[in-house]
């Protein structure tokens, strides 16, 4: 399969290599689109594959061709394709809130998916959910799939805005997790640990926490139960938490990111 990556920041290199250390791809059959000479000669020094300047180029003979640039830089790199993309070619776009319809409008094509992954795509523990438009058949979306599942998990969601509200829960909640892992290393620090014991005692118990959730069948609130003692250290904790403030916070974050995903998207 014939693929060209468009953007060789965070995603798109996590893809690029990602695809190659799963034989989905060659190197030789991997393209990756820079936007300037500067950045054709760092994306080559990575050796994951060829890398081009100009669109003409590398489009035409793709198989898929998956957008990984900042929504911002969208309107830019639609210009940028103009007449080039065929209608049998699939267009793979990951940009946070840049909807199907601009995809379809602007590139005058019909076979479009769109996904959200997330960072921890670079080693293998990656969540992503995707949608499709209907011209895309089941054994494009299947190939797709087997892409995408080089990173990590998939799931297919119907409703195009299920992609926004993934993008607030799985593709921005790495950093919601290190926000909570560094307020609790400050007050590690604050105790007198020093920074390397503070990140280990805070990273292990993230780590410990999430593994024993994963491997068991037990519902978050039957664990913060199990840890909680009667009049202990864990229920003075919570309540210092302020009655669900700090978790009603955290969904309010969630929901300011749906809600910024919407208006890249009206961009
Ligand atoms: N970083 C993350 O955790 C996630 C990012 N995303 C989405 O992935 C996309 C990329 O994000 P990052 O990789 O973090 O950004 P990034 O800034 O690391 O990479 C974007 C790259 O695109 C290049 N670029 C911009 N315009 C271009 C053009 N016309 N032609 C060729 N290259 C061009 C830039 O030079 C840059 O190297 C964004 O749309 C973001 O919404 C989705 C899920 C998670
Ligand atoms: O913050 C962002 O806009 C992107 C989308 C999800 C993660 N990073």
């Amino acid at each position: 399969m014939k693929i060209l990556i468009i953007g060789g920041g965070n995603m798109g290199l996590t893809y690029a290599r990602s695809f190659v250390r799963a034989h989905i791809t060659s190197r030789l059959d991997l393209r990756l689109l820079a936007r300037s000479p500067e950045r054709v000669a760092t994306l080559a020094a990575h050796e994951v594959g060829t890398v081009w300047g100009r669109p003409e180029d590398c489009v035409p003979g793709a198989d898929i061709i998956i957008l990984a640039v900042k929504p911002q830089d969208s309107p830019a790199l639609f210009a940028q394709l103009q007449g080039l993309v065929q209608p049998q070619q699939l267009v793979l776009s990951i940009m946070a809130g840049v909807q199907i319809n601009t995809l379809r409008q602007a590139l005058g094509t019909p076979k479009v998916i769109r996904a959200m992954p997330n960072l921890p795509s670079q080693i293998g523990m990656g969540m992503t959910a995707f949608t499709s438009t209907d011209e895309v058949t089941r054994a494009e979306l299947v190939q797709v799939q087997n892409l995408l599942s080089t990173t990590g998990k998939t799931v297919y969601v119907e409703q195009e805005s299920a992609i926004d509200a993934s993008t607030a829960i799985s593709g921005s909640g790495p950093a919601y997790v290190y926000y909570c892992m560094e307020a609790l290393m400050a007050a590690a620090a604050q105790m007198g640990f020093a920074p390397a014991e503070a990140e280990l005692l805070v990273s292990q118990t993230f780590r410990g926490a999430v593994e024993l959730y994963s491997q068991s069948g037990l519902s978050c609130q039957d664990w913060i139960a199990r840890v909680a003692s009667k009049g202990g250290t864990t229920e003075a904790a919570l309540g210092a938490f302020g009655q669900g403030a700090v978790r009603e916070g955290l969904m309010a974050g969630a929901e300011a990111a749906r809600a910024r995903a919407e208006a890249l998207g009206r961009q």
